[in-house]
Protein backbone atom coordinates (compact mmCIF):
# COMPACT_ATOMS: atom_id res chain seq x y z
CA UNK A 1 0.00 0.00 0.00
CA UNK A 2 1.45 3.09 -1.05
CA UNK A 3 0.96 6.00 1.41
CA UNK A 4 1.31 9.86 0.62
CA UNK A 5 0.75 13.00 2.45
CA UNK A 6 -0.09 16.21 0.30
CA UNK A 7 0.31 19.50 2.09
CA UNK A 8 -0.44 18.13 5.48
CA UNK A 9 -0.98 21.08 8.09
CA UNK A 10 -2.23 19.38 11.96
CA UNK A 11 -3.07 21.52 14.82
CA UNK A 12 -3.62 19.80 18.03
CA UNK A 13 -7.06 21.47 19.37
CA UNK A 14 -7.28 22.97 16.09
CA UNK A 15 -10.14 25.75 16.34
CA UNK A 16 -9.97 26.52 19.86
CA UNK A 17 -7.52 29.48 21.44
CA UNK A 18 -5.52 26.76 22.77
CA UNK A 19 -4.61 25.41 18.77
CA UNK A 20 -1.34 23.88 19.14
CA UNK A 21 0.11 23.73 15.40
CA UNK A 22 2.36 20.84 14.94
CA UNK A 23 2.95 20.07 10.84
CA UNK A 24 3.55 22.22 8.43
CA UNK A 25 2.70 21.27 4.72
CA UNK A 26 3.87 17.95 5.16
CA UNK A 27 4.34 16.44 1.70
CA UNK A 28 6.06 12.65 1.49
CA UNK A 29 5.97 9.51 0.12
CA UNK A 30 6.47 6.07 1.97
CA UNK A 31 6.56 3.49 -1.08
CA UNK A 32 4.66 0.01 -1.22
CA UNK A 33 6.60 -3.26 0.14
CA UNK A 34 9.35 -0.70 1.29
CA UNK A 35 10.49 0.49 4.70
CA UNK A 36 10.47 3.90 5.28
CA UNK A 37 12.07 5.08 8.84
CA UNK A 38 11.25 8.63 10.53
CA UNK A 39 13.63 10.50 12.34
CA UNK A 40 13.81 13.86 13.81
CA UNK A 41 14.60 15.26 17.00
CA UNK A 42 12.49 14.94 19.85
CA UNK A 43 8.87 17.01 19.13
CA UNK A 44 9.85 17.01 15.95
CA UNK A 45 6.39 15.73 15.43
CA UNK A 46 7.11 12.10 14.33
CA UNK A 47 4.46 10.29 16.31
CA UNK A 48 2.07 13.06 15.31
CA UNK A 49 2.35 12.22 11.91
CA UNK A 50 2.55 8.68 12.25
CA UNK A 51 -1.41 8.88 13.69
CA UNK A 52 -2.44 10.28 10.27
CA UNK A 53 -1.72 6.80 8.70
CA UNK A 54 -4.41 5.19 10.22
CA UNK A 55 -7.02 8.03 10.77
CA UNK A 56 -6.32 8.51 14.68
CA UNK A 57 -5.58 11.54 13.78
CA UNK A 58 -7.33 13.70 10.66
CA UNK A 59 -5.21 16.29 8.78
CA UNK A 60 -6.48 19.94 9.70
CA UNK A 61 -5.53 20.77 6.39
CA UNK A 62 -4.18 18.69 3.09
CA UNK A 63 -5.16 15.36 3.10
CA UNK A 64 -3.14 11.21 3.34
CA UNK A 65 -3.95 8.93 0.63
CA UNK A 66 -3.28 5.19 1.83
CA UNK A 67 -3.69 3.34 -1.41
CA UNK A 68 -7.40 4.13 -2.83
CA UNK A 69 -8.46 5.79 0.99
CA UNK A 70 -8.28 9.17 1.25
CA UNK A 71 -7.86 10.83 4.70
CA UNK A 72 -9.03 14.49 5.32
CA UNK A 73 -10.29 16.43 8.11
CA UNK A 74 -13.84 15.49 6.82
CA UNK A 75 -13.48 11.72 6.63
CA UNK A 76 -16.47 10.28 9.03
CA UNK A 77 -15.01 7.63 11.73
CA UNK A 78 -17.22 4.98 10.53
CA UNK A 79 -15.57 5.02 7.06
CA UNK A 80 -12.10 4.51 8.96
CA UNK A 81 -13.06 0.91 10.17
CA UNK A 82 -11.41 -0.64 6.32
CA UNK A 83 -8.37 2.16 7.10
CA UNK A 84 -7.83 0.56 10.40
CA UNK A 85 -7.89 -3.24 9.40
CA UNK A 86 -5.14 -2.98 6.73
CA UNK A 87 -2.94 -0.46 9.01
CA UNK A 88 -1.81 -1.71 12.14
CA UNK A 89 0.16 0.91 14.52
CA UNK A 90 2.47 -0.54 17.51
CA UNK A 91 2.52 2.70 19.48
CA UNK A 92 5.12 4.12 21.39
CA UNK A 93 4.34 3.51 25.04
CA UNK A 94 3.49 -0.20 24.78
CA UNK A 95 1.37 -0.17 28.50
CA UNK A 96 -0.90 2.20 26.88
CA UNK A 97 -1.89 -0.46 24.04
CA UNK A 98 -2.39 -3.28 26.35
CA UNK A 99 -5.51 -3.65 28.40
CA UNK A 100 -6.69 -7.00 28.42
CA UNK A 101 -6.74 -9.44 31.28
CA UNK A 102 -4.17 -11.56 29.70
CA UNK A 103 -1.41 -11.93 26.98
CA UNK A 104 -3.62 -14.01 24.82
CA UNK A 105 -6.62 -12.30 24.80
CA UNK A 106 -5.02 -9.11 24.61
CA UNK A 107 -3.52 -10.15 21.37
CA UNK A 108 -6.54 -11.78 19.61
CA UNK A 109 -8.67 -8.46 20.17
CA UNK A 110 -7.74 -7.02 16.76
CA UNK A 111 -8.57 -10.13 14.72
CA UNK A 112 -11.93 -10.71 16.61
CA UNK A 113 -12.47 -7.18 16.08
CA UNK A 114 -12.43 -7.15 12.39
CA UNK A 115 -14.56 -10.28 12.31
CA UNK A 116 -12.80 -13.10 13.12
CA UNK A 117 -13.93 -16.24 14.72
CA UNK A 118 -11.99 -16.86 18.27
CA UNK A 119 -10.37 -19.82 17.09
CA UNK A 120 -9.46 -18.25 13.95
CA UNK A 121 -7.91 -15.00 16.20
CA UNK A 122 -6.36 -17.46 18.51
CA UNK A 123 -4.94 -19.41 16.01
CA UNK A 124 -3.88 -15.72 13.97
CA UNK A 125 -2.89 -14.47 17.85
CA UNK A 126 -0.21 -17.51 18.69
CA UNK A 127 1.38 -17.06 15.22
CA UNK A 128 2.23 -13.31 16.27
CA UNK A 129 2.92 -13.80 19.72
CA UNK A 130 5.41 -16.47 18.56
CA UNK A 131 6.73 -14.46 15.97
CA UNK A 132 7.70 -11.78 18.00
CA UNK A 133 9.58 -13.83 20.24
CA UNK A 134 6.72 -14.36 23.68
CA UNK A 135 7.50 -17.59 25.08
CA UNK A 136 4.40 -19.39 25.42
CA UNK A 137 4.51 -19.30 29.38
CA UNK A 138 3.42 -16.17 29.32
CA UNK A 139 0.58 -16.34 27.23
CA UNK A 140 -1.93 -17.02 29.84
CA UNK A 141 -0.63 -14.10 32.36
CA UNK A 142 -1.65 -10.18 32.86
CA UNK A 143 0.04 -8.18 29.93
CA UNK A 144 1.12 -5.64 33.34
CA UNK A 145 2.68 -8.28 35.07
CA UNK A 146 5.73 -8.20 32.18
CA UNK A 147 9.08 -6.85 31.63
CA UNK A 148 8.84 -3.22 29.84
CA UNK A 149 10.53 -5.33 26.60
CA UNK A 150 8.05 -8.26 26.97
CA UNK A 151 5.14 -6.03 26.89
CA UNK A 152 6.58 -4.46 23.88
CA UNK A 153 7.00 -7.64 22.25
CA UNK A 154 3.00 -8.67 23.12
CA UNK A 155 2.14 -5.19 22.15
CA UNK A 156 4.05 -5.92 18.89
CA UNK A 157 2.27 -8.76 18.51
CA UNK A 158 -1.40 -7.28 18.74
CA UNK A 159 -0.40 -5.20 15.87
CA UNK A 160 0.79 -8.34 13.48
CA UNK A 161 -2.45 -10.41 14.76
CA UNK A 162 -5.08 -9.19 12.17
CA UNK A 163 -2.29 -9.22 9.07
CA UNK A 164 -2.19 -5.76 8.40
CA UNK A 165 -0.75 -4.65 4.99
CA UNK A 166 0.98 -1.78 6.49
CA UNK A 167 2.76 -1.97 9.83
CA UNK A 168 3.60 1.24 11.79
CA UNK A 169 6.22 1.35 14.57
CA UNK A 170 6.96 4.20 16.85
CA UNK A 171 10.61 3.75 18.97
CA UNK A 172 9.88 -0.24 18.21
CA UNK A 173 13.55 -0.89 19.36
CA UNK A 174 12.86 1.04 22.88
CA UNK A 175 13.26 -1.10 26.22
CA UNK A 176 14.68 -3.77 24.23
CA UNK A 177 18.13 -5.20 25.20
CA UNK A 178 20.70 -5.73 22.22
CA UNK A 179 19.98 -9.18 21.83
CA UNK A 180 15.84 -8.07 21.50
CA UNK A 181 16.93 -5.01 19.28
CA UNK A 182 19.13 -7.54 16.84
CA UNK A 183 15.66 -9.70 16.95
CA UNK A 184 13.10 -6.49 16.04
CA UNK A 185 15.55 -5.47 12.88
CA UNK A 186 14.97 -9.10 11.88
CA UNK A 187 11.36 -8.78 12.32
CA UNK A 188 11.38 -5.97 10.20
CA UNK A 189 13.22 -7.15 7.69
CA UNK A 190 10.76 -10.49 7.76
CA UNK A 191 7.74 -8.26 7.39
CA UNK A 192 9.08 -6.73 4.58
CA UNK A 193 9.74 -9.84 2.86
CA UNK A 194 6.17 -10.92 3.24
CA UNK A 195 5.34 -7.60 1.42
CA UNK A 196 4.43 -5.32 4.04
CA UNK A 197 5.05 -1.79 3.59
CA UNK A 198 6.66 -0.72 6.87
CA UNK A 199 6.99 2.54 8.66
CA UNK A 200 9.34 2.92 11.86
CA UNK A 201 10.76 5.87 13.66
CA UNK A 202 13.49 5.50 15.31
CA UNK A 203 16.39 7.46 17.22
CA UNK A 204 19.16 5.42 16.29
CA UNK A 205 20.57 5.42 13.37
CA UNK A 206 22.16 2.29 13.28
CA UNK A 207 18.96 0.67 13.00
CA UNK A 208 18.34 3.32 10.29
CA UNK A 209 20.98 1.94 7.91
CA UNK A 210 19.90 -1.64 8.84
CA UNK A 211 16.46 -1.97 7.70
CA UNK A 212 15.49 1.21 5.68
CA UNK A 213 14.91 1.87 2.26
CA UNK A 214 13.78 5.38 2.60
CA UNK A 215 14.66 8.00 5.29
CA UNK A 216 12.09 10.79 6.29
CA UNK A 217 14.28 13.79 8.41
CA UNK A 218 11.11 15.89 9.94
CA UNK A 219 12.27 18.94 11.93
CA UNK A 220 9.99 21.44 13.46
CA UNK A 221 6.83 19.93 12.24
CA UNK A 222 8.53 20.01 8.50
CA UNK A 223 10.05 17.09 6.58
CA UNK A 224 13.30 18.49 5.27
CA UNK A 225 14.60 15.68 3.46
CA UNK A 226 13.21 12.23 1.92
CA UNK A 227 15.56 10.11 0.55
CA UNK A 228 17.61 6.77 0.54
CA UNK A 229 20.03 6.16 3.60
CA UNK A 230 23.09 6.03 1.13
CA UNK A 231 22.39 9.65 -0.43
CA UNK A 232 21.01 10.71 3.28
CA UNK A 233 24.63 9.47 5.17
CA UNK A 234 26.51 11.38 2.32
CA UNK A 235 25.07 14.48 3.38
CA UNK A 236 27.42 17.51 5.29
CA UNK A 237 27.81 16.50 9.06
CA UNK A 238 27.07 20.14 9.72
CA UNK A 239 23.25 19.45 7.97
CA UNK A 240 23.11 16.67 10.44
CA UNK A 241 23.85 18.97 13.34
CA UNK A 242 21.71 21.22 12.75
CA UNK A 243 19.10 18.64 12.62
CA UNK A 244 19.96 17.56 15.45
CA UNK A 245 20.25 13.91 14.81
CA UNK A 246 22.43 11.75 15.81
CA UNK A 247 25.20 11.85 13.04
CA UNK A 248 28.44 10.87 14.84
CA UNK A 249 27.07 7.17 15.73
CA UNK A 250 25.41 7.07 12.06
CA UNK A 251 28.63 8.72 10.49
CA UNK A 252 31.10 6.17 12.24
CA UNK A 253 28.42 3.34 11.36
CA UNK A 254 28.58 4.58 7.78
CA UNK A 255 32.38 4.75 7.41
CA UNK A 256 32.83 0.98 9.18
CA UNK A 257 30.53 -0.22 6.68
CA UNK A 258 32.52 1.34 3.66
CA UNK A 259 35.65 0.40 5.09
CA UNK A 260 35.02 -3.07 4.83
CA UNK A 261 33.41 -2.87 1.20
CA UNK A 262 29.86 -3.44 2.43
CA UNK A 263 28.07 -1.19 0.17
CA UNK A 264 24.59 0.74 1.87
CA UNK A 265 22.95 -0.06 -1.55
CA UNK A 266 23.05 -3.51 -1.27
CA UNK A 267 19.83 -4.86 0.25
CA UNK A 268 19.33 -6.55 2.81
CA UNK A 269 21.84 -6.69 4.89
CA UNK A 270 23.18 -10.25 6.16
CA UNK A 271 22.58 -11.15 9.53
CA UNK A 272 26.17 -11.07 9.96
CA UNK A 273 26.43 -7.69 9.03
CA UNK A 274 23.07 -6.53 10.61
CA UNK A 275 24.52 -8.07 13.87
CA UNK A 276 28.05 -6.55 13.37
CA UNK A 277 26.16 -3.33 12.92
CA UNK A 278 24.40 -3.22 16.13
CA UNK A 279 26.87 -4.88 18.09
CA UNK A 280 25.27 -8.17 18.68
CA UNK A 281 24.33 -11.43 18.01
CA UNK A 282 21.54 -12.90 16.29
CA UNK A 283 20.14 -16.17 15.80
CA UNK A 284 20.75 -17.76 12.12
CA UNK A 285 17.40 -19.77 12.07
N1 LIG B 1 -2.14 15.05 22.45
C1 LIG B 1 -1.40 16.18 22.32
N2 LIG B 1 -1.93 17.38 22.61
C2 LIG B 1 -1.22 18.52 22.47
N3 LIG B 1 0.07 18.55 22.04
C3 LIG B 1 0.64 17.38 21.74
C4 LIG B 1 -0.05 16.13 21.86
N4 LIG B 1 0.79 15.13 21.49
C5 LIG B 1 1.95 15.72 21.16
N5 LIG B 1 1.86 17.06 21.30
C6 LIG B 1 2.93 18.04 21.00
O1 LIG B 1 3.22 17.95 19.62
C7 LIG B 1 4.62 18.14 19.39
C8 LIG B 1 5.14 16.98 18.57
O2 LIG B 1 5.05 15.80 19.37
P1 LIG B 1 5.30 14.35 18.77
O3 LIG B 1 5.08 13.39 19.87
O4 LIG B 1 4.54 14.19 17.51
O5 LIG B 1 6.86 14.48 18.43
P2 LIG B 1 7.93 13.33 18.22
O6 LIG B 1 8.84 13.79 17.14
O7 LIG B 1 7.26 12.03 18.03
O8 LIG B 1 8.72 13.34 19.61
P3 LIG B 1 9.47 12.12 20.39
O9 LIG B 1 10.67 11.78 19.56
O10 LIG B 1 9.83 12.74 21.69
O11 LIG B 1 8.48 11.00 20.51
C9 LIG B 1 5.27 18.28 20.75
O12 LIG B 1 5.43 19.66 21.00
C10 LIG B 1 4.24 17.69 21.70
O13 LIG B 1 4.29 18.31 22.96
Amino acid sequence: MAIRFEKVNFSYGAGTTLAQSILHDVTLEMPTGQVTAIVGQTGSGKSTLIQHINGLLKPTSGRVTIDNFELTHHTKEKELVKLRKSVGIAFQFPENQLFANTVLEDVMYAPVNFGATKSEAKLAAEHALTRTGVVRELWGKSPFELSGGQMRRVAMAGTLSSDPSVVVMDEPAAGLDPKGQGELLQLVLELKKLGKTIVIISHQMDHVIAVADHVVVMHEGRVVAQESPQILFNRDITWFKTMKLDLPKAGQLAEKLRDEGITLSRRPLTLNELADLINTEVSHE
